[in-house]
């Protein structure tokens, strides 16, 4: 008796790969994404997004320090989304961070086959839209997800990239760690509390890099349907092109011209739970354009994966400020934020009472 195996191997379909074939001037009907027709139109009324400068942080003058967390939580507080200057992290740091990532993606189709997404929880993640398994209507983006803390991973190509990922993952836990205790203070919670509660010292760290290519219909794709993200806060670079949109008061605001060397930040879903819901996190979404790739290098950054996420005890009140949120232990969230379709704040919807 015969067997016949026929192993089918699931090839991915990345973006930069079809961007790249000759005559694309229509996209695949499976990267049509319909965007609400009742939504009003994109502002550029980005002037007003916050700029919190760190290094006010740890001044000498109490005074100032105290602005800046006031000026810290009405950021988390209005908008969930602010930029941060004179961060200690140097600007040459962050363009290698954004040069080697783009090495990685052009790495030879067989070099990067090693490092293809099997399970949502792999320390390293090279894969297509959001969840190719689940997705409905593709993302037109390819990405690098890593987990690099609190054990570090990285690929061993291209050469550096491992060394540059170390140091990146370092630098921007140190500026994590700064907004936090800010952050906590302007809670009117202890300066450690976040950082204690949520075991920052084995906290999740995970760097994604994310490729958009020129799309030949920008307006009928989209790079990331708008989602908001898991863990407490998140940081963004990118190669200067712009595609990031955040929402605001109910409209979508581009997020363009920012201060060179800065760091994006975003509040997350956790951070929204930690604070019964005073601070919320902010849904974000990221477009495509038929001109230039642009590259975004994410810092995610959560409690260790064992805290179990609940609305801080000072922070709740029964009678006054009922919990808004049911505790969840962070893995889980994780697994079932990862292991889904991204639909704005549905997540984190699951555990809100
Ligand atoms: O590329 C961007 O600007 C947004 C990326 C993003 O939202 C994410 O990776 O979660
Ligand atoms: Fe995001």
């Amino acid at each position: 008796m015969f067997y016949i195996t026929r192993v089918v191997h699931f090839k991915m379909n990345f973006v930069k790969r079809l961007s790249e074939s000759r005559d694309l001037n229509t996209i695949p009907s499976i990267y049509t994404y319909t965007t609400n027709p009742n939504e009003s139109p994109v502002s550029n009324s980005q002037d007003s997004i916050p700029t919190i400068d760190f290094s006010l942080l740890t001044s000498p003058d109490p005074s100032l320090r105290l602005q800046v967390i006031q000026e810290l939580g009405d950021a988390c507080k209005d908008w969930g989304f602010f930029q941060v200057i004179n961060h200690g992290v140097p600007e040459d740091l962050m363009n290698m961070v954004v040069e080697k990532s783009n090495e990685f993606f052009n790495l030879t189709d067989e070099e990067k086959k090693d490092f293809e997404e099997k399970d949502v929880l792999d320390p390293i993640r090279y894969g297509t839209s959001f969840n190719s398994k689940k997705d409905k209507v593709f993302c037109w983006r390819d990405f690098l997800k890593v987990i690099v803390h609190p054990e570090f991973h990285s690929p061993n190509k291209p050469v550096g990239f491992s060394e540059i990922m170390l140091e990146y993952s370092k630098r921007t836990r140190e500026v994590v760690r700064g907004l936090l205790n800010g952050i906590s203070m302007s809670l009117g919670l202890d300066q450690s509390c976040i950082e204690k509660t949520m075991k920052l010292e084995s906290g999740l760290q995970i760097f994604v890099v994310n490729l958009y290519p020129p799309c030949p219909q920008p307006e009928l794709a989209i790079g990331l349907p708008p989602h908001s993200d898991h863990g407490l806060l998140t940081l963004l670079i990118n190669n200067g092109v712009g595609g990031l949109q955040i929402k605001h008061n109910g409209k979508w605001v581009n997020v363009n011209d920012t201060f060179p060397g800065s760091f994006l930040v975003n509040t997350a879903d956790h951070l929204e739970i930690f604070s019964n819901g005073k601070y919320k996190s902010v849904e974000h979404r990221a477009i495509v354009n038929n001109v230039a790739t642009r590259i975004s290098v994410v810092v995610a950054n959560g409690p260790s994966l064992d805290t179990v996420v609940r609305p801080a005890y000072e922070l709740v009140d029964e009678e006054r400020c009922p919990a808004s949120f049911v505790p969840m232990k962070y893995k889980e969230y994780l697994e079932m934020q990862q292991g889904n379709q991204i639909v704005g704040k549905t997540c984190l919807d699951r555990v809100r009472v």
